[in-house]
């Protein structure tokens, strides 16, 4: 399935100059949001990952049934304020802003194989501080999964050298 004919995309929003690429047509159809689901299972399965790590909001919508699809917990992370008990935090820069990430400080125990899981790699903030926080942790991270990158924003390049990558799409 080419999931570029499900993704809409829609030029200057939220900004002028911001190509957007729109999730919520791949969500609604079904067999193809479960073919991504499906297809990201498959490239992480060897992986013997322990928990998924997603980050608000979208994060949610990918992590999740990945975590369901391979039978591992999910750990949210959340922008500041958000979460009950005691966090750890850390600040990011986006293609359209600025914003900081939390966690729990008890979600994730030293030397837990961790997969961060997205929809979406642009710039690499995002995914930049939520490894700074599951590193703040002691996570083991087996690698980084999404559905998108936007090779043009070259994020992947500001991820460690020694950080599996996974993406369907690529623009
Ligand atoms: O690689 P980056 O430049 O960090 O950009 C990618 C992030 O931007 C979007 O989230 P956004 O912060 O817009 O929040 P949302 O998921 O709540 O819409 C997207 O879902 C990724 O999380
Ligand atoms: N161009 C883009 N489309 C959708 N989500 C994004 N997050 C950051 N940049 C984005």
């Amino acid at each position: 399935m080419d999931f570029k004919d499900k993704i809409r995309v829609i030029s200057d929003f939220p900004q002028p100059g911001v190509r957007f690429k729109d999730i919520t047509t791949l969500l609604k159809d079904g067999p193809a949001f479960r073919a991504a689901i499906d297809q990201m299972a498959e490239k992480i399965e060897d992986k013997q990952v322990d928990l998924i790590v997603g980050p608000e909001a979208r994060g949610f919508v990918v992590g999740t049934p990945l975590a369901y699809a391979l039978g591992v917990g999910f750990i949210p992370v959340r922008k500041t304020g958000k979460l009950p008990a005691e966090t750890v935090e850390a600040g990011y820069n986006l293609e359209y802003g600025k914003d900081r990430l939390a966690i729990h400080r008890d979600a994730i125990q030293p030397g837990q194989r961790v997969l961060i899981v997205d929809d979406l790699l642009a710039t690499g903030g995002t995914i930049q501080a939520t490894l700074n926080l599951v590193n703040q942790l002691q996570a083991d991270v087996v690698g980084a999964a999404f559905i998108i990158e936007l090779t043009y924003l070259q994020g992947r390049e500001k991820l460690p050298a020694d950080l599996d990558v996974f993406t369907l799409v690529q623009y």
